[in-house]
Parts: C-alpha cells; structure tokens; sequence
C-alpha cells in the first residue's frame, strides 16, 4: 500500500479588520473578514515536519493588517496587493478572500449595520499571473408581481397549482470573474449590483431560471470587464394561506413565507469568447 500527500493548502481565516479613512469630517468605514490560502511547495512540513518554507499563518494575520494601513481602492485591489505578496519561494500560488459587511451612514462618523449583504472578492496569484472574482451575497429581493410560474409537467406527485401571479424572493448569491484586473473596482460593483437588482425588478419572470438568466446577461451586458456570472437563487417560497376554514377567500394577500425546504435555482451565465478561468474559481492541486 502506498499512501501519498493529495492537494493541500494553508492560511489564515476571517482576519476580521475594520478601517476608518479620516480624511476631514465625513469618515469612511469598512469592516473586513479576510482569509488567506497558501500552496505550493508544502511536503516537507507533512512529511517530515520541517517548517522552514512555511509562513506562520499569524504573519499573514499581521501581513493583512499591514497591507490596510495606508488604505486600498476597493477590496479587490487589496486582495489582489495581497496574494501577489505571499506567492514567493515553495509558495507558487495564494488566494485571498475578502468580504466586507455593509454600513450605512447615518452622519459624518455614525454608521449603523446594513443587513445581510455581503461584498466579496477572490483574489488569486501565481509568479506571473492572477484573476479576480468578486461577489455579492446575502441580498434579499422580493417582487410583488410580475412573476409566474406555470406549464411545467405534471405527474402523479404534482400538487403545485400554475400560477398567474406569484410573489418572487430570493437572496442573491452572485460571483463574477473579471477577465482583466484593469478594473475601476468600486464603480464595477456598483454597476453590477444595479445590474443584478435591475434586471431582478425589470424582468417579467415565468421561472426563477428565466430571472437568473436575466440578471446574469444584465451584468455583461453592463460591464465589459466582467466574462462569467455565476448564480444561486433560492427560491424562498411565498405559499398563499387557505382562508377558507374561515369562511374567508384570499385575493393574494396573505402568504406564508416558507423557511425550508426551497427551490435552489444555479447556473452560469457567460460571455462566448471569455478567457479561460485559470485559477480564478479554485486554487487548484500541485
Ligand atoms: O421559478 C421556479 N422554478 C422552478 O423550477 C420551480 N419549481 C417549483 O416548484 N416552483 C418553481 N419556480
């Protein structure tokens, strides 16, 4: 029996870091969790453990901290600053994820909490290359009207009743790949975000699919510099009440939001000529 070392890689994760630009009255806030992935040349330490082309995870805690002193121009560029950084010696390859919680001003130096929604950014370097992914999560939708879901086959399980007019919700799960790093970080996701709200409140929806679709095509259409979207949608259910127990109809209004289990819609949506993804999605084995 032979037994051999598979892929492995090492950081440090959630290196939590808050920054505070003071630059006169009106303050800028970020509130970081960072994580760091290195691999490369790492059998020594497994096989033997010989430590010598290891880089103690809490140098790069304190790398990560360093690296915010003098600020960044959105957290892609940072990440990217970053992974650039620890790929040298055994270390050919490094990714840093980092996500950033949303505040909203509220004053000059007062911010409060801006619910789930979470920016991110996958930043990964090799000697002579890197890719960028960004990422938005956590963002809640819900249309109203304007949305249907009927004609689907119908079996002897099928119970689901085609609907005209449905409530539509999901929590944006969204990652995209930049085919170039000479991005404008912080107008690009501004631009996307719109893009993926935009088409989510534009379109008339006959699937959860049908929207995915919609929003992803929205974000290439708007931004150049993005080749790949990808999408989980959950779809959180809006079941209407039966009130007739109560002698009561229901004219679309009272609805149970349902917690689990959900439709979970996924896909992909990309240009034709987009460039191979490299190491962007995955840092892959030795
Ligand atoms: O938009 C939808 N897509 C589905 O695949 C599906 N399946 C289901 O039960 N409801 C829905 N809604």
């Amino acid at each position: 029996m032979t037994i051999r070392l598979g892929p492995n890689r090492y950081g440090k994760a959630e290196c939590r870091l808050v920054t505070v630009v003071r630059d006169g009255p009106r303050h800028e806030l970020t509130d970081l969790n960072v994580s760091t992935r290195l691999a490369g040349r790492l059998d020594a330490t497994h096989l033997t453990g010989d430590n010598a082309d290891v880089l103690p995870t809490d140098t790069q805690k304190n790398t990560v901290y360093a690296f915010a002193r003098d600020g960044f121009a959105g957290i892609e560029e940072f990440g990217l600053r970053l992974a650039r950084h620890f790929v040298t010696g055994p270390i050919d390859r490094a990714q840093v994820h980092v996500e950033a919680y949303g505040w909203r001003r509220l004053g000059g130096h007062t911010f409060a909490r801006a619910g789930d929604e979470v920016r991110s950014a996958t930043l990964t370097a090799t000697a002579g290359q890197a890719w960028a992914v960004g990422g938005l999560h956590g963002l809640t939708l819900l249309n109203t009207t304007g949305s249907m879901f009927k004609g689907f086959p119908r079996d002897q399980y099928t119970t689901l009743p085609e609907a005209d007019d449905r409530i539509l919700a999901t929590a944006v799960d969204a990652r995209w790949r930049f085919a170039t790093l000479d991005v404008d970080w912080n107008a690009a996701f501004a631009a996307i975000r719109e893009g993926l709200v935009g088409a989510f409140t534009d379109t008339y929806s006959r699937s959860l699919q049908q929207t995915l679709y919609a929003m992803g095509e929205r974000v290439l259409e708007r931004v150049p510099e993005v080749a790949e979207v990808r999408l989980a949608l959950p779809n959180r259910h809006h079941f209407l009440v039966d009130l007739s127990p109560f002698g009561l109809d229901n004219p679309d209004a009272v609805y149970v939001a349902a917690d689990r289990p959900y439709g979970l819609i996924e896909g992909t949506v990309l240009r034709d000529d987009a460039p191979l993804p490299g190491l962007a999605w995955d840092l892959g084995a030795a």
